[in-house]
């Protein structure tokens, strides 16, 4: 018999993880843990400690892509721990392509359920961090985006009134406005490109980045390689558009999106640069140090109904 854990953010989607918890708290059949976090990367900790015990477990994490993000590095490897999400962040990319539950009856089938799927899981390695992702890796202007909304004073305050996401937009105007293109020095399985004006790159495990875009179309979570994005050489006000275009998947037809494909990747900027996995923070590649992109050979447990 698997064990059921539920783990919330209360942070999450502006409160939104709590509200849905509450909801399910009385529909879902006993018994179950809960676990919230109280803390950044508490959810990690907690997740390794549950896959430290023998006991098969079908984990619920009820939040947005970062609280998914930190239950799967915790059990990442265990073949006995099983996860799924309940979408409650703002953005939930995870959701997009991943399975995720909405119901009590749905947890309860997949409860009853002994089938799972490995899905692999991304790795990226700089000279001082290591981190995994599992939707997506970026440097450039995206991680600069997320890093400066995530600080945001008027995020916090807007989010009290719900509407968050105009902070957000405000950070992605100004950082439109200041950031710095840098040129990319990117191998792909050995293969070298030298690429100038570079906005950002993101290497891709699934579809989906930033609350919704399909930055990366043809990325698929249970094949073995990975997909690259580069936008360079393009005018402030023509990437705005370009960002409008990405939610349809367009944006692959213009010049200044290259896509490529393989298992193993590697780069450094011209110019000190930092970057994001799944949308949190990773930390600042310097310049001319490398940052090294490639498929674990680790997996996680996705249940099948
Ligand atoms: N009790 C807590 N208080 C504040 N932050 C927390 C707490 N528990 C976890 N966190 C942090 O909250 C951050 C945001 O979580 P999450 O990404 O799930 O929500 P979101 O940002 O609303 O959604 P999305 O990433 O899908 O836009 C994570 O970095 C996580 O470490």
């Amino acid at each position: 018999m698997k064990r059921l854990v539920v783990v919330v953010n209360p942070a999450a989607g502006n409160g939104q993880a709590l509200k849905k918890w509450h909801q399910l708290e009385k529909q879902l059949a006993k018994p179950y843990e809960v676990f919230f976090s109280e803390y950044h990367r508490h959810a990690v900790e907690f997740a390794q400690k549950i896959s430290q015990d023998a006991q098969p477990t079908l984990l619920v994490a009820i939040g947005g892509d970062g609280t998914v993000h930190e239950v799967i590095e915790g059990c990442a490897g265990s073949t006995h721990v099983e996860v799924v999400a309940l979408s409650a962040g703002s953005g939930n990319d995870f959701g997009r392509t991943f399975t995720t539950v909405k119901s009590a009856e749905e947890i309860d089938l997949l409860m009853q359920s002994t089938i799972s799927v490995q899905m692999r899981i991304g790795q990226l390695s700089t000279p001082l961090n290591r981190a995994i992702f599992v939707n997506n890796a970026g440097y450039g202007f995206d991680a600069k985006v997320v890093y400066a909304a995530n600080r945001s004073i008027w995020k916090k305050r807007f989010n009290r009134y719900g509407v968050g996401k105009v902070a957000y937009y405000g950070v992605v105007v100004k950082e439109l406005l200041t950031y710095k293109p840098s040129s990319l020095h990117l191998e792909i399985d050995g293969r070298p490109h030298q690429i100038p004006d570079v906005w950002f790159v993101v290497v891709c495990n699934q579809s989906y980045f930033g609350g919704g875009m399909k930055i990366s179309p043809q990325s698929n979570p249970v094949d073995e390689i990975l997909e690259a994005t580069v936008v360079s050489n393009i005018s402030r006000w023509k990437l705005l558009v370009l960002f409008g275009t990405v939610f349809i998947g367009w944006h692959t037809k213009l010049k200044a999106v290259q896509s490529f494909s393989g298992t193993s990747f590697r780069f450094r900027f011209a110019h000190a640069t930092i970057g994001h996995t799944d949308g949190e923070f990773c930390g600042e590649l310097l310049p001319h140090e490398w940052a090294e992109v490639s498929l674990k050979p680790q997996t996680w447990a996705m249940p099948v109904k």
